[in-house]
């Protein structure tokens, strides 16, 4: 078996601190992560996430010199950015290459994807390997992931993420969209967990019984919410249990780095908010946070299984 690993640390853990990583940081970070043998750090988005947020910081915004700076620290072909098609032009793609990026990730939704297809082509052309994230896939029907997983590997994408940006999947759910999703393009597959209810490392080892290669993972599980798939358990877990990924893999830097982390940004250190629990349970994005904040726990999930009712 020989897994894809993504750190998406830098990325997904900017939604704990407004992506306001110290430069400094990000570096130390990203070779330390290479060293550990992720193949590729995924550092930014460019431009911004999925809502405006003010005072983007540095892996919120993914600028050209940020890029080139971890460019020459781990080498180009490990760095990685992930994007929103509303959120660029077509001067961006060719600019996050030239910085010094090689896989890029392409969001798309489950409809109004079109956009998103244009940027996998001139991706493409311009020599980036490709991928592409459903994003909230626990909302997806079967249908439109095979319409969309269809156009974008039509399009060039190598690889389809299903991203449980909800935390809600359970394993077997995760073995299916699998299942399905590989059976549509016939290639790699990757799983992108949120452990909104402490499944993220069972479903990726559902994901990987399944077919799926490409892994993302957080140290200490810095993100959205309670974070992603620990990067230190899934590193550990491969070490023991999968000999070719062993061979790449060391778990002595992934641990410094996880000491680093938590010397480093109070906001790494992992937390399990209990309304984000909620929101795994009812499968409710993260904009319904708000919504059950403020009163009892008994009201939030009262208020939890409403929102999911009239959805
Ligand atoms: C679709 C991307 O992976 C973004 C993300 O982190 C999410 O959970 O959604």
């Amino acid at each position: 078996m020989s897994i894809v690993n993504i750190d998406v640390t830098l990325r997904d853990g900017g939604y704990r601190n407004g992506f306001n990583f110290p430069l400094d940081y990000a570096l130390k970070h990203a070779r330390l992560s290479v060293e550990s043998g992720f193949d590729w750090v995924e550092i930014a988005y460019r431009k911004g996430s999925l809502l405006p947020i003010p005072n983007l910081g540095l892996t919120g915004r993914g600028d050209d010199e940020f890029i080139a700076a971890v460019a020459r620290e781990i080498g180009a072909g490990r760095v990685a950015m992930i994007l929103h098609p509303k959120n660029i032009t077509e001067h961006d793609l060719p600019a996050m290459y030239a910085a010094g990026a090689r896989l890029v990730r392409i969001i798309l939704p489950s409809q109004g994807y079109e956009r998103g297809l244009e940027y996998i082509r001139q991706a493409k052309d311009v020599g980036f390997t490709v991928g592409v994230n459903f994003a909230r896939i626990s909302k997806w029907s079967g249908r439109a992931i095979v319409e969309v997983a269809t156009a974008a590997t039509d399009a060039g994408a190598e690889c389809v993420y299903l991203a449980d940006s909800n935390g809600s999947l359970s394993p077997v759910d995760t073995t299916d969209l699998t299942t399905l999703t590989k059976s549509v393009t016939g290639g790699p597959v990757g799983l992108h967990a949120h452990n909104n209810l402490g499944l993220a490392l069972a479903n990726a080892i559902s994901a990987v019984a399944a077919g799926a290669t490409w892994i993302d993972s957080s140290i200490q599980g810095m993100g959205k919410g309670p974070g992603n798939l620990i990067a230190e358990q899934w590193l550990a877990h491969l070490d023991r249990t999968d000999p070719e990924s062993a061979a790449r893999l060391h778990l002595g830097p992934a641990l410094e780095l996880a000491d680093l982390l938590l010397a480093t940004i109070p906001e790494g250190t992992p937390s399990l908010p209990l309304p984000d629990l909620v929101l795994g349970r009812y499968d409710l994005p993260v904009e319904h946070r708000k919504d059950l904040l403020g009163g009892s726990h008994r009201e939030g999930i009262a208020t939890a299984r409403t929102l999911a009712t009239v959805r």
